[in-house]
């Protein structure tokens, strides 16, 4: 038997906090870590996120690891294994990845992986926006050895409560951890025991999500950008990425409504996605009110020039 690399995937609905928990692994752990990161949407910006001594990142783009990219993410690993020797490998899967398959097939296929734990991130807030549960999540919530009920700050004590009744009729052995940007400790992280689940039944995801993308050709004009966030629709669930306004280049993260913009700390090419349903009919008009944002696009104001 070789020596068996401990990997502990992570999942749960889009924006429920994945890489906020990756970036807390990484930040407590003393772990020599292996990251691989699969992202829905064609291009990778939680990888740029997450930054850390004793890290190996490896980005998987353009389809979900529990179906289309299952041959390139075993690859993937073993490669990993084979170049960065890690003490424990965390993947963050897509919000909209099925564990079950996933976790069946890789302690199958790959004899130097040990599968660790499947933790589920929900989000607190969504769950009480949207109480049905569909069926992705429910398999989420049902592969996971621990469950963060995350996003706990959004939700008051009562809600807390009625949601971590929820999860535990859909599983009934999880620990469940009310957190607040994915704030937990680390020793209840690596060294989770996973329970073996039956094999799962094939299936084909749901064309339930669709994305796209959009590179400014230069810097955005900040007050334009934000009337046109507040007035994204509800096919908007998730955007994110990278904007440069004049004065620098900001994190743009945006989940059912709520959105944030930090500064960052270097530099990034401008680069946002958008992910909702049905969201195609959308997609012109807002690349468009995007364009129009552009700076190079944006008419002067008569009071600009006045002084010169
Ligand atoms: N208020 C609040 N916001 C949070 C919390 N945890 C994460 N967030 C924010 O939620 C947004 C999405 O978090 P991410 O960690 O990027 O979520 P994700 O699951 O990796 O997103 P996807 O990879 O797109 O599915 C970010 O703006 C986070 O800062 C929390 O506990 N409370």
């Amino acid at each position: 038997m070789p020596i068996q690399t401990p990997l502990i995937l992570l999942t749960g609905p889009l924006g429920s906090g994945k890489t906020t928990l990756l970036q807390h692994m990484v930040q407590s752990s003393a772990l020599r870590l292996a990251l691989l990161i699969n992202e829905f949407g064609e291009f990778g910006i939680d990888g740029k996120l997450v930054k850390g001594k004793n890290l190996q990142i490896i980005e998987l783009e353009g389809g979900c690891v529990c179906c289309s990219l299952m041959g390139e993410f075993e690859a993937a690993l073993e490669e990993i294994i084979e170049t960065a020797t890690p003490e424990a490998i965390v993947v963050e899967a897509t919000g909209v990845a099925e564990p079950d398959a996933l976790v069946f097939d890789v302690s199958d296929l790959i004899p130097q992986i040990r599968m660790d734990g499947v933790i589920t991130i929900m989000d607190a807030d969504a769950m009480v926006a949207f109480p049905d549960v569909g069926h992705t999540i429910q398999v989420q919530i049902k592969a996971a050895d621990l469950l963060l009920l995350n996003k706990s700050d959004l939700v008051s004590p009562h809600q807390q409560q009625s949601l971590q009744t929820r999860l535990r009729t859909l599983n009934s052995s999880a620990p469940i951890i009310p957190t607040t940007y994915c704030q937990v400790d680390p020793e209840l992280l690596f060294g989770l025991v996973h329970h073996q689940k039956v094999q799962p039944a094939e299936y084909s995801h749901q064309p339930e999500y669709e994305s796209f993308s959009y590179r400014p050709t230069g810097p955005l004009q900040r007050s334009c950008f934000e009337r046109l966030v507040k007035e994204l629709g509800p096919e908007i669930y998730r955007a994110k990425g990278f904007v440069p306004f004049p004065d620098r280049s900001y994190l743009f993260n945006y989940v059912n409504r709520r959105w944030t913009l930090e500064p960052l700390s270097e530099e990034e090419t401008g680069l946002l996605v958008f992910i909702g349903s049905n969201i195609k009919p959308k997609e012109a008009q807002i690349r468009e009110s995007l364009r129009a944002c552009e700076i190079s696009q944006v008419a002067p104001s008569p009071f600009t020039n006045a002084a010169s």
